[in-house]
């Protein structure tokens, strides 16, 4: 994994362009995500062990807005049900072309991995094949509000029995207070871990048109109405959470 630190917003921007997951953020991609996402690789490695217990023989295993494949890694070293497979989709080219070479490199050290296709497309556009685990791992918020909704329902449809979709997400509160003291706190990490308040503020500039977070009460009432029969809440840390959505 690159160590290359993230300093894409420590330097005054004229205009802040709007976030896009391109060559320059794949660079720092690994150091971004760990400094700006709290718990987030408790939740990637435990997505794997989540996934584990979900997992059928021969199914496929989706990791949908896959980055640069820390989930799909995760998922390939703890599943080792009969069959399966994992298929890692982005839709930003420098990210799918650096998770290639992130696999390769995980393929020569380890055997007995599960086999992975990483796919270059726009999940929105993706024929499910019949899957027992579905990761949305901080992807939803990118997808546009009024496609969430479908999206959900076609991944329904394809979980099998004894399946489930994992969503981790950047939650929004519908208590103001609520809201103002953890983004506050998320504020506090992000300071915590070295990023300056130029750098704290032209990234929220950067993400405030592209990624649009939901409540935990529209995340569990959407899931339901996409067919999903349970909710489960497994992590939360600040405004950052994941959840286990059951067929
Ligand atoms: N319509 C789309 N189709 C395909 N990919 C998309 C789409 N929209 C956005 N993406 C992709 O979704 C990913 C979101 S990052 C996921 C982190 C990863 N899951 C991780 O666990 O490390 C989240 C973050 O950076 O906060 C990016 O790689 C986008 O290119
Ligand atoms: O940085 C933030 O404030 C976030 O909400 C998380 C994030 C992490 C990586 C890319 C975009 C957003």
């Amino acid at each position: 994994m690159s160590k290359e630190p993230d300093r894409l917003f420590a330097q005054p921007l004229p205009q802040v362009p709007d976030f896009a997951f391109n060559e320059d953020v794949v660079r720092v991609f690994p150091d971004m995500i760990k400094r700006s996402v709290p718990g987030y690789p408790t939740i990637v490695e435990n997505l794997g062990v989540l996934a584990a217990q979900f997992a059928q023989p021969g199914s496929v295993l989706y990791d949908l807005g896959s980055s640069l494949g820390a989930v799909t890694q995760a998922l390939r070293r703890h599943v080792r049900t009969d069959g399966c497979r994992v298929i890692a989709v982005d839709n930003s080219a420098a990210m799918v072309e650096r998770c290639r070479e992130y696999l390769n490199g995980q393929d020569s050290m380890f055997q007995e991995l599960l086999p992975v296709q990483v796919i270059e497309g726009d999940i929105l556009a993706l024929q499910f094949q019949p899957a027992s685990v579905v990761a949305l791992n901080f992807t939803l918020q990118f997808i546009a509000p009024e496609e969430r909704l479908a999206l959900l329902g076609r991944i329904r449809q394809a979980l099998l029995p004894g399946g489930a979709l994992i969503l981790s997400e950047k939650l929004r509160f519908n208590d103001a207070e609520e809201h103002a003291l953890l983004t506050d706190l998320h504020v506090a990490f992000k300071r915590a871990n070295g990023y300056s308040e130029l750098e704290i503020a032209q990234k929220r500039s950067a993400i405030e048109n592209v990624m649009k977070p939901d409540s935990l009460e529209e995340h569990r009432e959407r899931l339901l109405a996409a067919g999903f029969s349970k909710v489960v809440p497994w992590f939360q840390c600040l405004n950052f959470a994941s959840l286990i959505a059951l067929p």
